[in-house]
């Protein structure tokens, strides 16, 4: 089979323009701009091919390093749309590629110059690719499956258009870039065919778990307070209620407002809201590295504490109320106090559920209230007993 420069090219137009409208699909449904610029790097390829194909077929429209360079401003949209996925800001030296890129249109028109082109073309690429597949390392967690794909082809093919850079000292039968011929020639357009089809799959592949990623998260937040909500509690409390045992205890704290209704007969809902806000924003603010809070609905909210003694939690307890009660008492002005009841309980025993410690710390916010409100109940955890 010959695989013959103007089928290639025929194929990679085809390819580009086709993942091209693919990803603008996408886009048109989800409007996350990264889609959008690799859209547009690969329709940007697409009509580069067009260009060279209509120049091999005679019929001149722009100088031959016109086609080529829209490569580079491909691959640099293909970075822009990694950087605007990732939420980094390009140094704006990545500008300079642009004057490169200019630069390269002054070169003659001749073929000797295929090896200047190529030699300043596959280097500019090559360092965006690598760069852009660069950004895609995984922080703080792991990367997902798209993240991941894209990153590995992002990286294989800044590798290819390194080694590419390196055939600039081939013999000239190898490189002939003002008419397409030659064996570097066919092996890029081979490889660009494969890049074009796996980027525009894993482009789609990441931006689809990002939007997942996001679902899931709001999904998980209260919306008033962004703290975890009742069902995001339920799903991440019990790898942390599993770690406790008798030697490291967990606690967990009920919290409740007092003369909360006050608030918000006095001076309105919106008041109410924003002293529901003030507290979640204490509560983030004593809240230990590794524990969880969350608002379980009105005006009650649950800390989770690991590795914890029962002294350190009164204490954490004890601080949350003070501050909130100095902050209520600036804010609003209500006949009784609004302050915080807390009802907490210890907790060691590693196979129960967490509706088993919200029942014993609701009794000891019951106990709380009933003994006045303003002030905090902790209930000792049981021993474990041994036949
Ligand atoms: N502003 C506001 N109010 C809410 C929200 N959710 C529930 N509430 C109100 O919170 C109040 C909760 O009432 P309670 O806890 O029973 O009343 P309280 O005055 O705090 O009574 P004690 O807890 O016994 O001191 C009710 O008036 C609800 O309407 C919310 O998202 N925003």
């Amino acid at each position: 089979m010959v695989l013959d420069p103007f089928t290639l090219l025929v194929l990679t137009s085809a390819m580009a323009a086709a993942s091209a409208m693919y990803l603008a699909a996408e886009w048109s449904s989800v409007r996350e701009r990264s889609l959008l610029l690799w859209s547009g790097g690969f329709a940007i390829i697409s009509v580069g091919c067009v260009l060279a194909l209509l120049r091999s077929r005679g019929y001149v429209l722009f100088g031959i390093w016109f086609p080529n360079g829209l490569l580079i401003s491909a691959h640099w949209l293909f970075l822009a749309g990694v950087a605007s996925c990732t939420r980094t800001r390009l140094s704006r030296a990545w500008w300079l590629v642009v004057v490169v890129w200019l630069a390269m249109l002054f070169l003659p028109d001749r073929p000797w110059w295929s090896k200047a082109m190529m030699g300043t073309q596959s280097p500019l690429i090559a360092v965006i690719s690598l760069r852009a597949g660069l950004l895609l390392r995984p922080q703080g967690g792991t990367l997902s499956v798209g993240a991941a794909q894209l990153r590995f082809v992002l990286l294989a093919h800044g590798l290819f258009y390194l080694a590419k850079a390196g055939s600039v000292v081939a013999p000239d039968a190898f490189i002939n870039l003002n008419n397409f011929r030659g064996e570097v020639i066919v092996v890029s357009l081979v490889e660009g065919v494969m890049a074009i089809m796996l980027l525009a799959m894993s482009m789609t592949g990441t931006e689809r778990h990002r939007r997942e990623e996001r679902i899931a998260e709001i999904a998980a937040r209260d919306p008033l307070t962004a703290l975890d909500n009742r069902r995001a509690l339920y799903l991440r409390a019990p790898e942390l209620l599993a770690k406790a045992s008798p030697a490291s205890p967990g606690a967990l704290l009920l919290i409740d407002i007092d003369h909360f209704k006050q608030v918000n007969d006095l001076h309105g809902h919106d008041a109410g809201d924003r002293l529901l806000m003030t507290l979640s924003d204490l509560i983030r603010i004593v809240l230990p590295h590794g524990a969880l809070a969350a608002r379980l609905g009105g005006d009650e909210f649950v800390i989770l504490l690991r590795n914890v003694s029962g002294p350190a939690a009164q204490a954490l307890g004890q601080g949350l109320r003070e501050s909130f009660a100095q902050q209520a008492r600036t804010m609003f002005e209500t006949p009784e106090p609004v302050s915080l009841s807390i009802g907490a309980t210890l907790f060691e025993q590693p196979d129960k559920e967490l509706s088993h410690w919200l029942k014993r710390a609701d009794q000891a916010l019951y106990a709380s209230k009933r003994k006045g409100r303003d002030r905090m109940e902790l209930v000792r955890a049981v021993p474990v007993m041994t036949p």
